[in-house]
């Protein structure tokens, strides 16, 4: 009950009114079980005017007894698909077809619960349900995880496949096999999962499943008898995909007879309860109270809550080999329940399960407050927030220009957007995000340099620190294998786009009559920022992109300086390939002569390879006298011009006396 009240503000000054509260407990049979149902009643809130109205939304917990679920009736299973062939859609329709949630317009893509997935309409975090379903006389308890499906987010795909035995692999009847399509396929071929084909859409006009089956057949040689049309969004054939994931998903192979192995998958951080692990239990069984070990830190803690996901939180006092859930255990900090670590129980060692690769971040940009004010804030808000996306890397920085800041690590541009967006509007911060490097290396010329640096190979995540060409033996720049699908008609463009991005092709095949898919090895540099843009223009949206990693390769690289008016602004350095440092220097030079808002006087804007300048373009003076068309002594109205004008100085920052948009900095890396 408290947690309820705490989170409004409301436990001191409401608490006589408790007693109107009304807890009761009543038993309900469902499915076969039975289930205790606490329901709490808050009559005393439709008394309270202005403050929200909970009435409505009394909450039901059922307590589940999880031991009528031995493994064999039990299916966990992740849905993947190229962003937007309906995951989330499907995943609706599941927890409603099996009564985990009600059947409302209301309830639209219940799993993406952050604000920004459901502006941006995608899923950014992978989202745990547990569902019942009634097959055959039996009760099966199915996991279902659904996952992102950008390709910033792969990582997100790659643990929740760890905790599951199969997948159910949507592609668009329409769109066809796109690239992440086969990015995810192979995550899951390689895990040695059983994939179940789902064709969705099939009630969109332009619907053509026997192509995408035939698509299916050639890429991932899976006969098309296995695929299921469907339509998700109107529930055609829905039921059809739980009676398969039955029937050729494996139970998870495990023994409640064994010591307790829980992997913890997945970990988020609530304010007031501390660190909430999703475990998936590998073999015994774990209940409340039980005193449980981090196998990573050595440390123990008492479990005080364990339940499943329905998508909410349902206590229940054991969880059982094979089964998914959460577990809270007074765990203060997320690094206590690092993602990938084994949980046992307390002098019942067991060997630790092989975890995950850390995330790779692809790119860096400097994060600083717009007012060095705002620090303090700021880096508190930077805290809470990297509990909760342990992938994003975080290290304290510096600038002449910015003041005091940090550097962080993404998986891709749309992750630090993301990431950017969370924290304006679940922290309320505004920042300046200085524009994206990825980690070059450079190998050190000598052994003094060696000591120095303290590594033969240094990385590189910021510009500002790029080593003298005097110093070092070779550049070296990140690469990545590309997967570009597209209709034919666009493979012309397509390949002057990728030439032109230092691509090299490695191979080229038709999936079916019209789409071909191609190979390119790229530089991580050349595609991280706007690429992909370009590529969906050119091909009036129709082409797809995905990449993973390649390995580093010797470059000649070069870091290009920016000088407004003479001086020359750290945040703005970027490092080059050679061959396009001139077109480079020129292009940033004139976007950000367009970026930059004229101001009282001229600015110089310089690109610099050492001491040579190699562009220059000019801001023309300019005095915005807001006031001008105010005559007469109308005071509130120049007030409400001259706040105005206050609010626009507010998104810029002040580089020495030029004020610059918080946006510059990004801006000049975009190509048109
Ligand atoms: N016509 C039609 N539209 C569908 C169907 N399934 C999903 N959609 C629509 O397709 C769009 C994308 O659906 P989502 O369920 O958000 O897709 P997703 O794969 O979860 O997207 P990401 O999480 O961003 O990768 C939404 O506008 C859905 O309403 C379907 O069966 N038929």
């Amino acid at each position: 009950m408290m947690s309820l009240l705490r989170p409004h503000g409301l436990f001191l000054p409401f608490i006589k009114r408790l007693t109107d509260i009304k807890v009761c407990r009543v038993k309900r049979r469902s499915q076969g079980c039975t289930y205790n149902i606490t329901v709490i009643r808050h009559r005393w809130m439709k008394s309270l005017g202005s403050v929200r109205d909970l009435s409505s939304s009394a909450t039901e917990k059922e307590t589940f007894d999880m031991s009528k679920f031995p493994a064999e009736r039990i299916r966990n299973f992740s849905i993947i698909a190229h962003i937007d062939h309906g995951k989330s859609t499907l995943a609706d329709r599941l927890l409603e077809m099996t009564g985990a949630i009600a059947k409302t317009a209301s309830n639209k893509q219940v799993l993406d619960k952050l604000q920004v997935e459901r502006e941006r309409g995608i899923t950014v975090k992978a989202q745990t349900a547990s569902l019942f379903y009634q097959h055959h006389g039996q009760t099966y308890l199915l996991n279902l995880i659904d996952t992102p499906g950008h390709v910033d987010f792969s990582y997100e795909v790659s643990r929740s496949i760890s905790a599951c035995q199969g997948v159910l692999l949507i592609v668009d009847a329409n769109q066809g096999i796109q690239a992440q399509t086969v990015a995810n396929f192979y995550l899951a071929f390689e895990a040695q999962l059983a994939i179940i084909p789902v064709i969705n859409k099939i009630d969109l006009k332009n619907a053509d499943p026997e192509r995408v089956e035939k698509q299916i057949e050639t890429v991932f040689d899976i006969p098309k008898e296995e695929c299921i049309r469907i339509s998700a969004k109107l529930g055609t054939n829905v039921e059809q995909v739980l009676q398969e994931v039955v029937k050729r998903i494996p139970p998870p192979a495990v023994r409640v007879e064994d010591p307790f192995k829980g992997l913890v998958f997945d970990s988020t951080f609530d304010h007031y309860r501390g660190v909430v692990a999703n475990i998936a239990l590998f073999g015994g069984r774990v209940s409340r109270g039980d005193r449980i070990v981090s196998a990573h830190l050595g440390k123990s803690f008492e479990v005080n809550e364990l339940g499943i996901l329905r998508p909410d939180q349902h206590p229940t006092e054991t969880l059982y080999a094979g089964q998914v859930g959460y577990v809270i255990a007074g765990m203060k900090e997320v690094k206590e329940a690092q993602i990938g670590d084994t949980l046992y129980l307390h002098k019942q060692p067991v060997e630790a399960l092989p975890g995950f690769k850390p995330a790779k971040p692809m790119v860096f940009a400097g994060m600083y407050p717009m007012d060095q004010s705002e620090y303090t804030a700021l880096r508190s808000a930077l805290e809470k927030l990297t509990l909760n996306d342990s992938s994003v890397s975080i290290q304290k920085d510096s600038s002449l220009a910015l003041g005091a800041g940090w550097r962080l690590g993404f998986l891709g541009l749309l992750h630090m957007e993301v990431f950017n967006q969370r924290l304006e509007q679940e922290y309320n911060a505004s920042v300046i995000i200085t524009a994206p490097t990825v980690p070059y290396k450079a190998v050190l010329a000598s052994a003094k340099l060696i000591k120095e640096y303290g590594e033969e190979v240094i990385t590189i995540i910021n510009p500002a620190q790029f080593p003298d060409k005097s110093k070092v033996l070779e550049y070296l720049e990140p690469m990545v294998t590309g997967t570009i699908i597209t209709p034919d008609d666009f493979t012309g463009k397509i390949m002057t786009l990728c030439q032109g991005r230092r691509g090299i092709q490695k191979n080229m095949v038709y999936i079916d009559d019209h789409r071909v898919m191609m190979k390119y090895v790229f530089p991580l540099n050349e595609i991280v920022v706007d690429f992909y843009d370009q590529l969906k223009s050119m091909s009036s949206g129709y082409a797809s992109f995905d990449y993973e990693d390649a390995g580093y390769e010797a470059a000649d690289l070069i870091k290009m300086d920016f000088l407004l008016n003479g001086q020359p602004v750290e945040e703005l350095a970027v490092i080059v390939h050679k061959d396009k440092a001139y077109s480079s220097g020129k292009a940033i030079c004139e976007r950000l002569s367009n970026s930059i808002p004229r101001q009282m006087f001229e600015i110089a804007v310089q690109a610099a390879i050492g001491s040579k300048i190699i562009a220059r373009e000019t801001i023309k003076a300019f005095r915005k006298n807001v006031l001008a068309k105010c005559y007469g002594g109308d005071i509130t109205r120049k007030m409400k011009l001259l706040k105005k004008q206050a609010e626009g100085k507010k998104k810029m920052r002040r580089i020495g006396n030029i004020d610059v948009p918080k946006d510059a900095f990004i801006s000049v890396l975009k190509r048109k």
